[in-house]
């Protein structure tokens, strides 16, 4: 493991906001946490970056990893251009490889940006210029706080093949925090955590396997013979409509082609990391 934290845990007087936390970060993995607002997300990062001391429990890395971070709020200067932000960034670092804000700017796309002003860049353009200013130090791991909040879905889905490739290319380690459960389908790893404590971890499909089941909806073509045909207690009745949960598409379509006589029409929707997220963390609002 690249990273182990053991009951991890943050209070603030008696409001515990990370509760025994116990994570596990694989090298080159791709682990996203997910949680409503209020959950411990950024807290937790906070911790695992430095800047904030737990109140107990452990964080343990390999011996020698370096950390790279994207803040949520970027801590670039809006007045200077791209290339001067990095230049300013690198030197704040002891050894930054002479080529490597050159190469960076190719890596992430910001070759046509290099000499414009950081404020006047779109907001995934901004994001590629921070990922690139957390990359400086060559970092084993990097964080992101939300680093797709408030950008475009073609924005979002460029930022995430961006970080897909810097895993698979460059052997990164990425860890970030997410509202877009849709991304976390991808990850390798997810940790979905609520009141501070994880309350569901692996993939995206085992999470959803485990709380999202499939759901079929059949109009019948005739009520009294469908049901009486079917076991009771399979499925609930809406408006009319047949409702199954299900574990699994081949389930479904058996269901079909033995009453396909009977069926009027059908829906079919497989289970999604939002409809997980509602079942593990309710539907309130925080
Ligand atoms: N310095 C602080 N003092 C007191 N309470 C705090 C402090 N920082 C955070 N909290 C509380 O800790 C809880 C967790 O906050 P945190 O920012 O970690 O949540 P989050 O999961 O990142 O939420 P969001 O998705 O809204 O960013 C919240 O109830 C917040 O009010």
């Amino acid at each position: 493991m690249l990273l182990t934290t053991k009951k991890l845990t943050k209070a603030y007087g008696s409001h515990v906001v990370v509760n025994g936390l116990d994570l596990d970060v694989e090298r080159g993995s791709f682990t996203a946490i997910l949680g409503p607002n209020g959950a411990g997300k950024s807290t937790t990062m906070s911790m695992l970056t430095g800047n904030l001391r737990p109140s107990s429990g452990t964080i343990t890395y390999a011996s020698g990893t370096k950390i790279g971070i994207v803040f949520q709020a970027s801590v670039l200067d809006g007045n200077l251009s791209v290339r001067e932000n990095l230049v300013i960034r690198a030197k704040q670092y002891k050894h930054v490889e002479p080529d490597k804000i050159d190469q960076l700017i190719e890596q992430l796309g910001l070759t046509a940006f290099t000499t414009q002003r950081y404020q006047t860049l779109s907001g995934g353009q901004k994001r590629r210029v921070d990922i690139a200013r957390a990359l400086l130090n060559a970092p084993d791991i990097l964080y992101l706080d939300e680093p797709t909040t408030g950008l475009d879905i073609q924005t979002r889905h460029a930022i995430w093949a961006l970080l897909h490739n810097l895993q698979t290319q460059h052997q990164l380690t990425i860890v970030l925090t997410t509202h877009y459960l849709d991304e976390a389908d991808s990850a390798d790893s997810v940790f979905v955590i609520d009141h501070g404590h994880v309350i569901a971890h692996g993939n995206a499909a085992s999470i959803k396997a485990a709380y999202a089941p499939d759901q079929l909806r059949i109009t019948p073509a005739n009520t009294e013979q469908l049901s009486s045909r079917l076991r009771s207690g399979t499925f609930k009745v809406d408006n009319g409509d047949f409702i199954f949960e299900l574990r699994t598409a081949q389930a479904a379509l058996k269901i079909l082609t033995d009453n396909q006589d009977l069926i009027q029409n059908f829906q079919f929707h497989p289970g999604t990391m939002d409809d997980a997220f509602i079942a593990l963390t309710g539907e309130e609002v925080r």
